[in-house]
């Protein structure tokens, strides 16, 4: 199956994960296409491919710059999602009261057209100790495993 990973960033840490599981996946899998959400259009999601969605928030729980303009369109076009899958993975800072609620936008939505969404809700706190990437990478063995999607070891 083919997976896409979008991510939408405003300081480059979702970024950063996005390529990382990237390249995990395509260890496994021959075609992994990686997009920023300012890049990508909605109305070219399709349930002919797994979504790996990593998002950041900002502002007071708010999107990120980068997947602003995607979600506006998303709410324009309100396409048909039934069929699609998509794991998911936010970044956030416990610090903030609206902790992690970025990437919630893009759930809520993908759900409201139909999507499903499969495995474990990542997340990473920004207060913590922890690399966003090495969350993200113990996250992704869980997600693709719900999604029954191989992944190399
Ligand atoms: C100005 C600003 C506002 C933020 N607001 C929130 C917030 O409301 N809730 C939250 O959980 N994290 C918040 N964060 C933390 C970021 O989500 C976190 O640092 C994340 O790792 C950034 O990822 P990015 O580089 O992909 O944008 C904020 C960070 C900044 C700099």
């Amino acid at each position: 199956m083919k997976i896409t990973v979008l991510y939408g960033t405003e300081s480059g840490n979702s970024e950063l994960v996005a390529e990382d599981l990237g390249a995990k996946l395509r260890e496994t899998h021959d075609d992994v296409e990686i997009f920023d959400l300012q890049d990508f259009d909605p109305a070219d999601l399709t349930a002919e491919h797994f979504y790996v969605v990593v998002c950041s928030t900002h502002g007071e729980g708010d999107l990120p710059n980068t997947a602003i303009d995607f979600a506006e369109k998303f709410d324009q076009l309100l396409p048909d999602l039934t069929g699609m899958r998509y794991a998911i993975f936010g970044l956030g800072d416990s610090f903030y009261d609206t902790y992690s609620q970025g990437s919630e936008h893009l759930d809520r939505r993908f759900t409201a057209q139909g999507a499903e969404r499969v495995g474990e809700y990542g997340r990473h706190d920004a207060s913590s100790w922890d690399m966003p990437s090495d969350i993200a990478l113990e996250w992704l063995p869980g997600a693709m495993e719900a999604a029954g999607l191989a992944l190399a070891g």
